[in-house]
């Protein structure tokens, strides 16, 4: 079973992330881990944040000289902010004055670090996480939700998928499709894997010029407004066996499994498998993947499906899209009520990303890796990358050949 964890807050000393259940013999380094770090760093709309933040990154567990051990791969990425938060996230008490004096209002920001926030922003976890903890101040709840945390996901995503494409030679690629409405060309050539650097070098992560302009403007547009954006990613697997995930069980299946995964990253509010939503308005006849025998294997037509049947991989490409709201922090500020006060406010305004579409990208593309990983693992099994490797072809030799889609 693979189980991971993250723990850490927005501006505390580091973000902290363990997973385990990994078999011995992956090969990963701390570069690897920068790399991936620095693509979710990438994406024209970022905020100031992104063009200062270093994550300083180290393995504290279950590598060795380059290779996983088996053992709990423990991820620990510092926040290079952290001095200027000392005193205001300190994890030990600070006396009043301390915190007093730590008042300094940073070039990027109007409110002061120490000052409790009490203008919950619409579309944030600060209003609902308020009440539900209770707490007087939204810090304690936007320190969690914020998507800072999805570094630690990319971190342990990176070693989730370099054991699928050294165990069963599995790559993923994901990439932007939308940005408010500016989107790719439809029928624009999907990415493969090889296109990774050419994606990253866009400045929003599409391949299609023309469609990247487009987002480009628009991000620019919105920026110029006091406005901000969401929008559209999509995530291809490719060369997955099939069988992965399974029809008996809700929360067996691989679908259900992407979708959580997906969802459960900030401010992600809609996931498609495929077609998805597209597929509800076509007749079953232009809807699913048709079959036929060529030279003794089964090929499907289309990939209309998103790579998945009844819950489980079909060993075709798995295309599955997720859709994020605009950032909630717009700097033409929204209405609410300052709950210290009870008067008609506008919300909290710090710094923000104007559009964080093309990390979101790269966010899920490591979730997409992690459920993956457990998929393979419950699948195949093994405690080095050789065993469940052997597992994998022993499973695919046993399908008869007549059934056989490679
Ligand atoms: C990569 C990424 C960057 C984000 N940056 C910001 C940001 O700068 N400001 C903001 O208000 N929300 C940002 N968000 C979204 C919030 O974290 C999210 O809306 C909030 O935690 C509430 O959760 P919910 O939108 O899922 O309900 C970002 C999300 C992602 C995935
Ligand atoms: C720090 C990251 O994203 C942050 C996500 C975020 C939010 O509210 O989700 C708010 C911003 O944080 P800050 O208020 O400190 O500028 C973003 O910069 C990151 O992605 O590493």
């Amino acid at each position: 079973m693979l189980r991971w964890l993250t723990a850490g807050e927005s501006h505390g000393p580091a973000l902290v992330a363990v997973l385990e259940g990994l078999p011995t013999g992956v090969e990963v380094s701390a570069d690897d881990l920068r790399r991936a770090l620095a693509r979710r760093r990438l994406g024209y709309g970022r905020g100031a944040r992104m063009k200062f933040e270093q994550d300083e990154v180290e393995f504290l567990g279950g590598v060795r000289h380059g290779v996983t051990l088996g053992s709990p791969v423990a991820v620990r990425i510092g926040n290079t902010e952290w001095p200027k938060w000392e005193t205001v996230m300190s994890p030990e008490p600070v006396t009043d004055a301390a915190y007093a004096a730590a008042s300094d209002v940073g070039a990027d920001k109007e409110v002061a670090r120490n000052k409790p926030l009490t203008r919950p922003r619409p579309g944030h976890a600060d209003l609902v996480g308020m009440q539900k903890y209770g707490h007087a101040d939204a810090r304690p709840v936007l320190e969690r939700a914020s998507a800072r945390e999805t570094a630690a996901r990319v971190a342990l995503g990176e070693v989730a998928g370099r054991f699928l494409e050294q165990a069963y030679g599995i790559r993923l690629v994901s990439h932007t499709v939308a940005i408010g409405r500016a989107a790719v060309a439809h029928g624009t050539t999907l990415p493969g894997p090889d296109d990774v650097a050419a994606l990253d070098a866009d400045p929003v992560r599409a391949l299609d010029p023309t469609g990247s302009a487009a987002m480009v403007a628009e991000v620019d547009a919105a920026r110029k407004d006091g406005d901000t954006l969401g929008g559209v990613v999509e995530v291809l697997a490719y060369d997955l066996p099939p069988g992965l995930g399974s029809h008996v069980h809700w929360d067996r299946k691989l679908d259900a499994r992407l979708a959580a995964a997906l969802m459960s990253i900030q401010a992600i509010k809609g996931v498609e498998l495929g077609d998805g939503f597209e597929t509800a308005r076509r007749r079953g006849s232009e809807a699913h993947d048709e079959m036929d025998l060529v030279d003794g294997t089964i090929r499907r037509r289309t990939g209309r499906a998103g790579g998945t049947e009844g819950g489980m991989s079909t060993g075709q490409v798995l295309r599955v899209r997720a859709a994020m709201k605009p950032i909630s922090t717009v700097p033409r500020a929204l209405a609410t009520v300052d709950v210290a006060t009870g008067e008609a406010a506008t919300a909290i305004h710090q710094r923000s990303d104007v559009c964080a579409v093309p990390a979101a990208g790269v966010v899920a593309e490591a979730m997409v890796a992690l459920v993956l990983a457990e998929a393979c693992l419950e699948k195949f099994g093994g405690d080095s990358v050789a065993e469940t490797r052997r597992n994998m072809k022993a499973y695919l030799a046993a399908i008869p050949e007549g059934m056989r889609t490679w």
